[in-house]
């Protein structure tokens, strides 16, 4: 099955609503309509630009889709700061990214909780983008592919093989992210491949087949291309480079094929 390409920009905490307007509309101005019959783009930006976002993508019918980067596992309650999957389904939200290795370091998430983060999302009709991926000692030691394993069915734990589709993996080696040094396509091809055997191994071929396995870590134009000419990388998960327009036109319209506008 061909699976479509998606590109989602991960704005972490970058942009004000002002910033994030201006940044939506040059994208939209600069990457034609055309470009989103082959590639489904999406930005998450902080929670506090999406109802402007929102507002832009409704008003001005564009194809590109938002989300966030972050929901509480409860709907609503006494969670001081949280913001539930039932307020980003309101605000439209199409994806929410789970278990990023920022939030698993500086908030101590873990597997399980991640987990409870990734029921909460479905349950609301969100995807959750699911981010797995090792720190370097783990690289190293050779470990890399059974610990993302087990992030990934961790993660799922539960899950019925029809809710699994509905989730985006991404694989994020921590060693990656914001450095500039992009695992070599065949390596995280190497993951990605191992992930979506997980999968198939777990909730049957068809599943499989369908979940998409995004690659990220310090993703651009000019490195896009060969990533997702791998059979199993259906895209990327981009952090800097979805802040400037001009690079993440390009790297949309390189996933969507070519060529650039
Ligand atoms: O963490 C990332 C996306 O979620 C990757 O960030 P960079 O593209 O800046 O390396």
């Amino acid at each position: 099955m061909a699976r479509k390409p998606f590109i989602a920009g991960n704005w972490k905490m970058n942009l004000n609503h002002l910033e994030a307007i201006a940044l939506v509309q040059k994208i939209a101005f600069s990457l034609p309509e055309k470009y989103y019959a082959k590639v489904d783009v999406a930005v998450l930006p902080p929670f506090t630009d999406i109802r402007s976002i929102q507002t832009l993508v409704d008003g001005d019918k564009l194809l590109l889709t938002y989300g966030a980067q972050d929901l509480s596992p409860h709907d609503s309650g006494a969670y001081t700061g949280d913001v539930s999957g039932p307020m980003l389904a309101k605000l439209g939200c199409s994806y929410v990214t789970v278990g990023h290795s920022e939030r698993r370091e500086y908030h101590h998430e873990d597997d399980e909780l991640v987990g409870k983060k990734v029921r909460a999302a479905l349950k609301h009709g969100i995807k959750p983008i699911l981010c797995v991926g090792e720190k370097l000692e783990v690289r190293e030691a050779g470990g890399h592919v059974d610990h993302c394993h087990q992030q990934l069915l961790a993660a799922l734990k539960g899950l019925k093989a029809e809710q699994v589709k509905d989730v985006v993996v991404a694989y994020e080696p921590v060693w990656a992210i914001g450095t500039g040094k992009v695992a070599t396509a065949t390596d995280a091809e190497e993951v990605c491949k191992a992930l979506r055997g997980a999968l198939a191994d777990k909730y049957g071929a068809e599943v499989a087949d369908e979940v998409r396995v995004l690659y990220g870590g310090s993703v651009k134009s000019g490195n896009i291309a060969e990533l997702v000419a791998c059979d199993n990388i259906d895209g990327a998960l981009v952090g800097g480079a979805s802040l400037q327009a001009d690079e993440f036109t390009k790297l949309c319209a390189l996933a969507a094929g070519g060529p650039l506008p």
